[in-house]
C-alpha cells in the first residue's frame, strides 16, 4: 500500500476578498497507510485542501507532503501520475467533446495504439453504465452521469491511489449503491471526501475535519458518532 505522508505546518491562503491572510487548514501531521480512508466534517471545514493536497493541487504554506517519499511540491507530476483525484464538480475535469473522448485522453499514456485505446475507453464506459452515451457529448449529460464519467476517466488511468471528493453527491440511488460498490473493491488506496455517512462507515480509518483541523482519527463508527455529537452540539 503506498504511503501518504501529511507533514504539512499549515495551509494559509491569500485571496483579494480576504482580510489579509487566512489559515484554511491548521498544522497537520498524518501518515495513511490504511486502504480505505473516509474524510468527513462541516461544510468549509477544510476537507477538500486536505484532500487536493495529496497530488499538488494545493502546496501548503510551510512543510510538506510525501506520497510514497516523493514530495508532491517538488515532483508533483510524478506523483499525479499515480493518484488519481475527482473533483466534487465534474465539470473541472471533462475537457473533451465526447464521453468516449475523454476516457481516451486519459488512456493516451497506458494505451498507445488508438484502436485499442477506444476500444478500452468503450469498456470503461460500459462498467460505468455509461455504454450508450458514448458518443454523446459530455455536455448532454445529467450531472449524476457527469460524475460517473468523471470518475471512470480518473480510474481508467489505473492509479496507485484514488482522492475522490464527494464521488455520490449527484448520484440517485441506484449509482450511489453502483459506486459505493466499485470504489470498495478497487485494489487501490481509496482516500473519500464525503458526505454520505453510510458510505464512510466502510472506511478502515475516518478523519473529521472541522475549522481547518483534524479533530478525531480513527475507526469509522466512532468517527462519525464523533461528527454527529459535534454538529449537534448548541
Ligand atoms: N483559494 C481560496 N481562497 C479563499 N478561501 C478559500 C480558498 N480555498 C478554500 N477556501 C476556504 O477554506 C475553507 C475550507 O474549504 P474546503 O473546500 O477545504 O472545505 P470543505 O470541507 O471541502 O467544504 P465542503 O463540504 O463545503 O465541500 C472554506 O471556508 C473555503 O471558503
Amino acid at each position: 500500500m503506498p504511503e501518504l505522508r501529511f507533514e504539512a505546518a499549515e495551509v494559509r491562503v491569500e485571496s483579494p476578498d480576504l482580510d489579509g491572510e487566512r489559515t484554511i487548514l491548521g498544522a497537520t501531521t498524518l501518515t495513511l497507510t490504511e486502504q480505505r480512508i473516509g474524510i468527513i466534517g462541516s461544510n468549509g471545514s477544510g476537507k477538500s485542501t486536505l484532500a487536493r493536497m495529496i497530488n499538488g493541487l494545493i502546496t501548503p504554506t510551510s512543510g510538506r507532503v510525501n506520497v510514497d517519499g516523493l514530495d508532491v511540491a517538488r515532483r508533483g507530476a510524478e506523483v499525479r501520475r499515480r493518484v488519481g483525484f475527482t473533483f466534487t464538480d465534474p465539470a473541472a475535469q471533462l475537457v473533451m467533446p465526447t464521453c468516449v473522448e475523454d476516457v481516451e485522453l486519459s488512456l493516451r499514456r497506458t494505451v498507445k495504439d488508438r484502436v485499442r485505446r477506444k476500444q478500452v475507453a468503450l469498456e470503461t464506459l460500459a462498467r460505468f453504465g455509461l455504454a450508450e452515451r458514448a458518443e454523446v457529448s459530455v455536455h448532454a449529460l445529467s450531472g449524476g452521469q457527469r460524475q460517473l464519467l468523471a470518475l471512470a476517466g480518473v480510474l481508467a488511468t489505473e492509479p496507485d491511489v484514488l482522492v475522490t471528493d464527494e464521488p455520490t453527491t449527484l448520484l440517485d440511488l441506484r449509482n450511489t449503491r453502483m459506486v459505493g460498490e466499485l470504489l470498495f473493491s478497487l485494489p487501490q488506496q481509496l482516500v473519500l471526501v464525503t458526505h454520505d455517512l453510510d458510505l464512510v462507515r466502510r472506511c478502515d480509518r475516518v478523519l473529521v475535519v472541522e475549522d481547518g483541523q483534524v479533530c478525531y482519527d480513527g475507526e469509522a463508527d466512532a468517527a462519525v458518532e464523533h461528527y454527529v455529537r459535534t454538529v449537534s452540539e448548541p
